[in-house]
């Protein structure tokens, strides 16, 4: 009998249910594979902003951990806020314990707003500890920058901090784009240990409802290579998915709304075109 691909998503909880373990799950469930879910940490938080932040237990993350291991064929996974070093140190350990592969690092930081979701003290834990295990890791370009000590300002600084990532022991690195002063284009730049290199480039949609776009990013890329896809290609798929889901705003909140999670498989059902994205060899 054929198994539905199984992925994991060790992340914190989005009370707003935009960002976080929910954009990961919604956008698991889009893509049609199962989402397990080990919450790091509950955040009071909707789109205006972050109000408080209650990290779990490392007991608490560990047995979630466990629980997941012991039963779920798990085919790729990511993890997105971790928060301290314990949480990561703990979540590395699971991750080399149940052997599992396919690991997409979303090493997050900072949320919209500008609250901290990562302890700076932390991010030395994340480069020692997970980014050595790393498939894929999918820095916006503050977290490049902080992972790298590089200030990126153009294409060759860019390449220089994905060259860094990798020396740090990832397999393949996304500079993510969003944050770019480019006013015409989202280009994300893709780096791999093999040397090959490729830019995703999309029109860059105006809008403030970006809340959760790193999370359904890296969530979409997870739910691809759990399905088999190759890495490139679960890459223009994850991009197509943002793409859709920021071009058809569900104008929720008031604040940084949320991306709209089941704009692509409406698209592709409406046989409506998504803005294309252009891939750079
Ligand atoms: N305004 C936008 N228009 C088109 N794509 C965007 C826009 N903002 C972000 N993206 C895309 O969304 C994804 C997440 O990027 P980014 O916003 O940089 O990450 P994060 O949410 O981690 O800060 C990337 O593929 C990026 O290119
Ligand atoms: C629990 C949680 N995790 C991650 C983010 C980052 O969101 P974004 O994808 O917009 O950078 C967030 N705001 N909250």
């Amino acid at each position: 009998m054929k198994k539905t691909p199984q992925t994991l998503t060790i992340a914190g909880s989005d009370s707003g249910g935009g960002a976080g373990i929910q954009a990961d799950l919604k956008t698991f469930q889009e893509l049609g594979v199962y989402g397990t879910s080990v919450i790091t940490a509950v955040t009071a938080q909707n789109t205006t902003g972050v109000n408080a932040i209650y990290p779990m237990s490392v007991q608490a993350i560990q047995t979630q951990l466990e629980a997941v291991g012991d039963d779920f064929d798990i085919s790729a996974l990511k993890t997105g806020m971790l928060f301290n070093p314990e949480i990561i140190q703990e979540t590395a350990k699971a991750i080399q314990q149940y052997g599992w592969k396919n690991l997409v690092v979303d090493p997050v930081m900072i949320a919209k707003g500008g609250a901290n979701l990562l302890q700076p003290e932390a991010v030395e834990a994340l480069k020692t500890h997970l980014l050595p295990l790393a498939f894929l890791v999918t820095p916006n370009i503050p977290e490049a920058e902080a992972l790298t000590g590089i200030s990126i300002t153009d294409v060759f600084s860019r390449r220089r901090a994905a060259e860094r990532v990798l020396s740090l022991g990832a397999q393949a690195v996304v500079i993510k784009g969003g944050h770019g002063t480019d006013p015409e284009y989202a280009e994300d730049y893709f780096l791999h240990l093999n040397g090959e290199s490729a830019v995703f480039r999309a029109a860059r949609i105006a809008t403030n409802q970006t809340h959760g776009t790193g999370c359904t990013f890296a969530a979409a890329v997870t739910a691809q290579l759990a399905k088999g896809r190759e890495l490139k290609e679960a890459i223009l798929t994850a991009k197509e998915f943002i793409q859709a889901a920021l071009s058809d705003p569900l104008n929720i909140g008031k604040g940084h709304g949320p991306t709209n999670h089941g704009a692509y498989q409406m698209r592709r059902h409406e046989k409506t075109e998504v803005n294309k994205i252009e891939v750079f060899q």
